[in-house]
């Protein structure tokens, strides 16, 4: 679990976020001045910031409500273009596990409810060849169209990143391949938030690289073109949109044909033992259920590059289970899959691991 910024700024909404906070330059890092709530700008936040990264948080209401749609869909949600994003799709900053001034619930741990079916395969280890297998979709046509955006080699090198002069990561190297999952671990604030969010262009090096093939990351509106997908840690979901909304809306905002994207949502959210809450809206959803709608979100999304932020942290052990299994496939049929995670168990059935701890980052197992 992220530390919160009401940690650190006393924000009771807690914006728990790398980038958030207007305090952050326009990489995202702190420069140390306290923030507020009403810092963060956007329709509930007071004016809005200079820098749009600067103003991540858009405040409590908003984030509840519809807030942070982008790109096309910001048009027809009224949510604000330059909110940093998630999944490039919805960005609703709200934590699962506060209830903050505007009346966002506690929610605990997930008890009930596994997942859809059992899998079909067991989660194999090490697919270091990068071999791509078929998905559960069954839909025609789908592995050629998802071969089509095969994944992209993430290339990190050297990076340095800090937060108010406080080195978070200090000379890290790694390299995510198409077909595999990297798992990033490490401690609590070791720094794996921070890693995900540079590698989706939301926070800037400080010094070193990071390369999406041969290409620089730049900033979010590069990655997002080039198949870039951030399931973040506090799911980012519409609270007031329901669960197959959620996944729906984003996919015909990014150009998806209607009935592609219905079938595909529809898929994901019964992959994600969802498909009899469709219709609920996520406020009414438990922490583990939402948490299955944003990974059924970014499942949705047949990404080149999923980086999937603690994407089981409120889930069981049998709906964990069936979530890496469903970032198995994802790599199988060719994405590069980044998997930040305190869970050891979904850690070794990644491919590789990248331990960070004190800025530096030992690639444990595996990797190229
Ligand atoms: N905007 C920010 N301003 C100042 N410090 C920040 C900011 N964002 C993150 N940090 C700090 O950077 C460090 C790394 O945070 P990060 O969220 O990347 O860690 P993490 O490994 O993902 O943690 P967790 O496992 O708790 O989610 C922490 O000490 C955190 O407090």
């Amino acid at each position: 679990m992220k530390p919160t910024d009401t940690d650190r700024t006393g924000d009771p909404a807690g914006t728990d976020h790398p980038a958030g906070g207007v305090d952050g330059d326009r990489t995202g890092r702190d420069t140390g001045a306290p923030r507020t709530a009403g810092d963060v700008g956007g329709p509930d936040g007071g004016q809005p910031g200079p820098d749009p990264m600067a103003r991540f948080d858009p405040g409590p209401r908003y984030r509840a409500e519809v807030g942070g749609y982008r790109d096309e869909a910001v048009a027809d949600f009224g949510g604000d273009r330059s909110a940093a994003t998630g999944t490039g799709f919805p960005v609703a900053q709200r934590s699962a596990h506060t209830v903050g001034p505007d009346g966002e619930r506690t929610v605990g741990p997930e008890t009930e409810g596994a997942v859809g079916p059992g899998p079909e395969r067991p989660v194999v280890a090490g697919t270091e060849s990068g071999e791509r297998r078929p998905g559960r979709s069954g839909e025609p046509g789908a592995d050629e169209q998802q071969d089509a955006r095969a994944g992209q080699v993430v290339g990190v090198a050297d990076l340095t990143i800090s937060y108010g002069g406080h080195p978070v990561l200090a000379g890290v190297t790694v390299r995510a391949l198409p077909g595999q999952l990297l798992a990033v671990t490490g401690p609590s604030g070791a720094g794996k938030t921070t890693l995900l969010w540079t590698i989706a262009g939301l926070v800037g090096p400080e010094t070193g690289t990071v390369l999406l093939d041969e290409e620089a990351v730049r900033d979010r509106d590069q990655t997002l073109a080039a198949g870039v997908a951030l399931i973040p840690q506090d799911n980012g979901l519409a609270a007031i949109l329901t669960a197959q909304e959620n996944v729906l809306v984003p996919l015909l905002a990014a150009g998806v044909p209607p009935d592609e994207a219905a079938a595909r949502t529809e898929r994901m959210l019964a992959a994600v033992g969802l498909g009899g809450q469709a219709d609920q809206l996520v406020e009414e959803l438990s922490g583990g259920q939402q948490q299955r709608v944003a990974i059924a979100r970014g499942l949705a999304a047949n990404a080149r590059v999923l980086l999937a932020d603690e994407v089981t942290s409120e889930l069981d052990a049998q709906n964990r289970q069936r979530v890496v299994e469903l970032l198995r496939e994802q790599a199988w049929r060719g994405a590069t899959v980044v998997f930040a995670t305190h869970d050891p168990d979904a850690a070794a059935a990644c491919d590789a691991e990248l331990h960070l701890r004190d800025g530096k980052g030992d690639l444990v197992r595996g990797g190229a």
